[in-house]
């Protein structure tokens, strides 16, 4: 069952100057289907499009053409039914006012007709304790956790988080990807918006990437990396360089790049070329006493897929 369908979605916002007005197009043409069950990364840098697409989706802005429907919803002729279904963490609004976190969970609640114990909802943030103070005394972090607890009230069918590691230190953004997991388990749908990559790495089945309101790509995040490539690394630790040994590394195919430190070896390469390097070294005269490989990083990965879009 499809959970979030946009089709042929376009958004021009019109903006008016003091000498002329002018537009820009936060969204060109956007198709994208996203499972149920899925948790779904949707990545972009600052302006691509991201949380125009989410106010869309909520039916909190109108799109210019095309129309999106979720949870078999049309957003725009049945907002109620999809807002009654969706819990939101939303980007930049936090809990204001004088009201105690424990009385926001409680609203949040009340307001989806739901039946959730409020110290159960506060736990999984762990925020416990801090409940009793009045929003106004929260940090960030702390407002952010709150925001996450009243998104997830009343087991809403899909979750949308817009940049929700936002102010979270590390300990925060642990329990964030938990609850992300533990959501999924639940069979909830997990719409993911971030700029942060890692983040959407370590809980997301598939991402989207979207760079200037165009989708350039919808992926795993391991097809992407064998795809677009990027360099990888291999360190090798040898009881000594044999002669000819670095000549004999850089004819290897998708070899970019090498340097020596001493009895150490460092190959920057493609993806495809890690096993002949390493392979290579084995079947050299010296002894191979470590091997160490990392994968492309995803800033480079990211950097390669958003590059050349209009
Ligand atoms: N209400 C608005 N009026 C005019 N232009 C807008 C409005 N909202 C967004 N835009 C423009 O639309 C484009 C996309 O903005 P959007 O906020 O959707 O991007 P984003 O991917 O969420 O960015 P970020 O990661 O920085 O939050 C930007 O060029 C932005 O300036």
């Amino acid at each position: 069952m499809v959970a979030i369908e946009f089709s042929g979605v376009s958004k021009r916002y019109g903006r008016r100057g003091i000498i002329r007005s002018n537009s820009v197009t936060a969204l060109r043409n956007v198709d994208l289907t996203v499972e149920e069950g899925e948790v779904f990364g949707f990545l972009g840098p600052n302006g691509a499009g991201k949380s125009t697409a989410i106010d869309i989706m909520l039916d909190y802005v109108q799109p210019t053409s095309g129309s999106v429907h979720v949870l078999g919803h049309d957003v725009q002729t049945d907002s109620v039914s999809v807002r009654e279904r969706t819990g939101v963490l939303p980007d930049g609004y936090g809990p204001i006012g004088e009201r105690t976190g424990r009385e926001h969970v409680e609203f949040a609640i009340e307001s989806k007709n739901a039946t959730d114990d409020p110290e159960e909802l506060l736990e999984r943030v762990n925020m416990l304790g801090p409940d009793a103070y009045p929003v106004d005394q929260y940090s960030k972090g702390m407002a952010q956790r709150l925001m996450l607890a009243m998104a997830l009230a009343g087991e809403p069918d899909l979750l949308v988080l817009d940049e929700p590691s936002t102010g979270l230190d590390p300990n925060g953004a642990r329990t964030m990807r938990r609850i992300v997991r533990e959501e999924r388990d639940r069979g909830a749908t997990v719409f993911f918006s971030s700029h942060i990559l890692e983040q959407v790495e370590a809980v997301c089945d598939r991402v989207a990437i979207l760079d200037a309101g165009q989708l350039v790509t919808v992926d795993s995040i391991d097809h992407l990396r064998e795809t677009v490539g990027g360099m990888a690394r291999v360190t090798l630790e040898l009881s000594q360089v044999p002669t000819g040994a670095l000549d004999r590394l850089s004819s290897i195919d998708g070899v970019a790049e090498l340097e020596t430190n001493g009895t150490t070896i460092e190959v920057a390469c493609e993806n495809r070329a890690k096993a002949p390097v390493i392979a290579a070294c084995h079947d050299s005269p010296a002894t191979v006493s470590n091997v160490s490989t990392t994968d492309p990083s995803l800033d480079e990965l990211f950097a390669t897929v958003t590059e050349g879009v209009a």
